[in-house]
């Protein structure tokens, strides 16, 4: 089961727009994963050809490379650079103190690559994805040949890590990194902010675990739009 919604294609407009007046000419700027990082994608190549931007793009996932290649973005890789100016994106979830839940698109590793070498992490969700306590299945990408040691070490963890499924390929969700998916609920997780940090430590001990989806005090502000307006938390 995958932690992906639908969400609420207005708000995600909104919070796109919010978010693009923070770009400016000559940054270096780290594009997400989504259907929401989709609208900011769509909206920046218009900002870059309207105001004549000298703008290059890190891209955290094919979907994403695709669609700026289509949108005549500029694109370097990871390894051209050590810094982003700004690194824009979506989520899953997002809590009371800003921890959010990402991978529900699988781009979780890639897309935490990005948010640690960006100065300012900024993230565009609609009001659908705020929720009070992250409880939500973890994605977690794991290495091919390790899925049966993780699975048992989750298991010892407390998890219930479930394969995911791909849905238009027969077998499992092949990351853009080659790996696997494991969805992992815990039942007994305890809600509260010291938890969830000290269960992310945990969960990165397990050899085979490359990353899990819970982004723990990364993100500098949200932008959160609802069918109305749009508001920003930090
Ligand atoms: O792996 C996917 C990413 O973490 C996405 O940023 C996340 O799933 C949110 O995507 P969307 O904007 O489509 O809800």
């Amino acid at each position: 089961m995958s932690i992906k919604k639908n969400g609420d294609e207005l708000g995600k407009k909104k919070a796109a727009k919010s978010a693009i007046s923070q770009i400016e000419d000559g940054m270096k700027v780290g594009l997400g994963t989504g259907s929401t990082v989709a609208e900011f994608v769509k909206l920046l190549s218009k900002e870059i050809k309207s105001r004549n931007l000298d703008i290059r793009a890190v891209c955290t996932s094919y979907q994403t490379k695709n669609l700026a290649i289509d949108n005549e973005i500029p694109i370097i890789s990871y390894n051209e650079t050590k810094s982003l100016d700004i690194g824009v994106d979506g989520a899953d979830l997002v809590d009371e103190n800003l921890n959010l839940l990402k991978g529900g698109g699988a781009a979780h590793l890639r897309e935490k690559i990005m948010a640690k070498m960006t100065k300012k992490y900024s993230i565009i969700v609609d009001e659908t994805k705020l929720c009070e306590k992250i409880n939500e299945p973890i994605p977690i990408e794991v290495i091919p040949s390790a899925k049966n040691l993780v699975e048992k070490n989750l298991e010892e963890l407390g998890g219930k890590p479930i394969l995911r499924e791909a849905e238009k390929k027969d077998g499992p969700v092949i990351t853009d990194n080659g790996n696997f998916v494991l969805d992992c609920s815990f039942e007994n997780l305890e809600k509260d902010k010291r938890d969830l940090e000290q269960l992310a430590k945990k969960i990165k001990e397990t050899t085979g675990i490359v990353e899990h989806g819970l982004f723990i005090d990364l993100a500098d502000e949200v932008h959160i739009g609802n069918k109305e307006k749009c508001y920003i938390k930090k």
